[in-house]
């Protein structure tokens, strides 16, 4: 066979680009290796189905029996993802230019792939070849791990039966905080282990303390500068050893959560069959243009080492559609003020500098920082019944433009938008605090934060 493009894995740069350059006219091969993967990890296994359950597990209420509760929210995750994937494959199969072919891609050479699907097989060549094989959950090596059909990572916990009476989850990053609220909420006792002494060292001490408060006050306790030793099976339970502060204890639950980052999908893809090199993690190398040094060759998504958010692989098309049906003028160095957002209840969402940064950046910062429950101009938390977080934004005094922003709030996923746009249009602190908002809305407390600058 042979295409104008052929795309690798159905991630969202991977299937953007497969429907824009086919409705451009350009011939198209998308190869997805699982039927349970069309429209990639995202609506399927990533943040659609995880802020499903999160959310319903947030509805349920002290008296509804937990296991009840999590087997319907697991059947209406389900239901979601099932239909989000028959629409995805639906959007590319509607192209008349796209084809889609059921298989696992490897290189034969630097234009040529061959698709293998049980015995079948079959030569793509192509002038683009766009790389989007996403990754995998780390697997590290913690003795008696891999013997436990108990040990889950983050997809297979999604359908962990029945519903873990303890729950203890090795990593306390993005993934890890997520589903110890989550799972706390549905009824679990989470106890959250970390390698690292301090619980999300990149945050504001203020802010990070105030994370742990809550997920606390879910009932969910933390083990930090932790090592897990070992896992061992016994007939009733888990046992879990962890060392930490010079003392080993041994932790008993009935699931263990394996959430300590990501692996990129390269194993099988021979690479070197095409010249294309991987970094000392592992990841595909690309320039700021997501170029390999292979001439129409790319890598999109998770898979170049960037930012592993959906909205990242989304910028990635952007800059690989420019390239081929564009000036090519478009790079990762236009990215300004990227947000991101750990889905908490309620979320926490960041974008630019937090505090530390500001002031080791040596620069004069004025800063405005509110607890959620303190500020007046803002009833939505009290009407909706969420008062947790805070709310903190740093100005430069000498441009008045922000410097960043944290807001730790019921809809922060979508106020720290508006920050980020400030950011990137150089718009002021003033204008943000002299805003007219609609009332009562979360973007309100503007207004009362930003007039707290000091
Ligand atoms: C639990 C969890 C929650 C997350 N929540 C969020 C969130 O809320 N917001 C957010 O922005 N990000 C979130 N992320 C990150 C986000 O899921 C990823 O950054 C995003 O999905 C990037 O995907 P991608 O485009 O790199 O490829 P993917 O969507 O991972 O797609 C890669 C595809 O390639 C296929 N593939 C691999 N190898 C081959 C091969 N050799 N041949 C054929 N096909 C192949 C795979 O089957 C897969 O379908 C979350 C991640 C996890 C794990
Ligand atoms: N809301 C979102 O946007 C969202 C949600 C989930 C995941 N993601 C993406 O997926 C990526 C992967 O998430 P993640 O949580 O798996 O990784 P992560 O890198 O965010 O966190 C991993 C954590 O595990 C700890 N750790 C590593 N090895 C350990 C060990 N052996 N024992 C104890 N602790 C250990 C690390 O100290 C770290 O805190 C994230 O970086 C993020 O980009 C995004």
């Amino acid at each position: 066979m042979e295409v104008d493009v052929l795309v690798i894995g159905w991630g969202k740069g991977g299937k953007t680009l497969a429907g824009a350059l086919g409705r451009h006219g350009r011939t198209v091969a998308m190869v997805e290796q699982s039927e349970a993967m069309y429209g990639g990890s995202c609506i399927n296994i990533a943040c659609v189905p995880t802020k499903d359950l999160v959310h319903s597990a947030a509805e349920r209420r002290p008296g509804d029996d937990p296991q009840t509760w999590f087997t319907d929210a697991v059947a209406g995750r389900d239901d979601l993802t099932a239909r989000l994937r028959a629409r995805n494959h639906a959007m590319l199969a509607e192209v008349d230019t796209v084809t889609l072919i059921d298989g696992r891609a490897r290189f034969v050479g630097p234009h040529e792939v061959e698709v293998s699907a049980g015995s079948e097989l079959l030569r793509i060549r192509a002038e683009s070849i766009v790389i989007n094989t996403g990754t995998v959950p780390a697997v590290p090596a913690i003795a008696g791990a891999s013997e436990s059909a108990r040990v889950y990572d983050s997809t297979t916990i999604q359908h962990v039966s029945p519903l873990p009476e303890r729950l203890l989850i090795v990593g306390g990053g993005y993934v890890g905080l997520e589903f110890a609220g989550m799972f706390a909420h549905f009824g679990s006792r989470v106890t959250v282990v970390d390698h690292g002494e301090q619980l999300m060292p990149h945050e504001d001490r203020d802010v990070a303390d105030a994370v742990r408060a809550l997920l606390e006050e879910s009932g969910v306790e933390f083990v930090l500068g932790a090592d897990v030793k070992r896992i061992e099976d016994r007939p009733d339970a888990l046992s879990v050893t962890v060392a930490s502060g010079g003392a080993i204890n041994d932790f008993t639950a009935d699931a263990v959560l394996v959430a300590t980052g990501r692996t990129p999908t390269t194993d099988g893809l021979d690479l070197d069959n095409a010249g294309i090199a991987v970094d000392d993690r592992g990841y595909i190398v690309v320039d700021d243009h997501l170029r390999t040094p292979v001439p129409g060759v790319f890598a999109v998504g998770d898979i170049n080492g960037g930012p592993q958010f959906t909205y990242i692989s989304l910028d990635d098309h952007r800059i690989v559609l420019d390239q081929l049906v564009g000036k090519g003028l478009r790079s990762r160095a236009d990215r300004v003020a990227v947000p991101s957002t750990v889905f908490l209840t309620p979320p926490l969402a960041r974008v630019g500098m937090n505090e530390t940064q500001a002031r080791a950046s040596g620069r004069a910062v004025l800063v405005a920082s509110k607890r959620i429950a303190d500020i007046a101009a803002m009833p939505r938390p009290k009407i909706v019944g969420e008062t947790h977080g805070l709310i903190k934004v740093l100005v430069d005094p000498d441009t008045d433009l922000i410097l960043g922003a944290t807001v730790f709030s019921i809809d922060a996923q979508e106020v720290i938008n508006l920050l980020a746009l400030a950011m990137r249009a150089g718009v002021t602190a003033t204008t943000l605090r002299d805003g007219i908002w609609t009332h009562p809305s979360s973007t309100e407390a503007l207004n009362e934060v930003l007039a707290g600058l000091s």
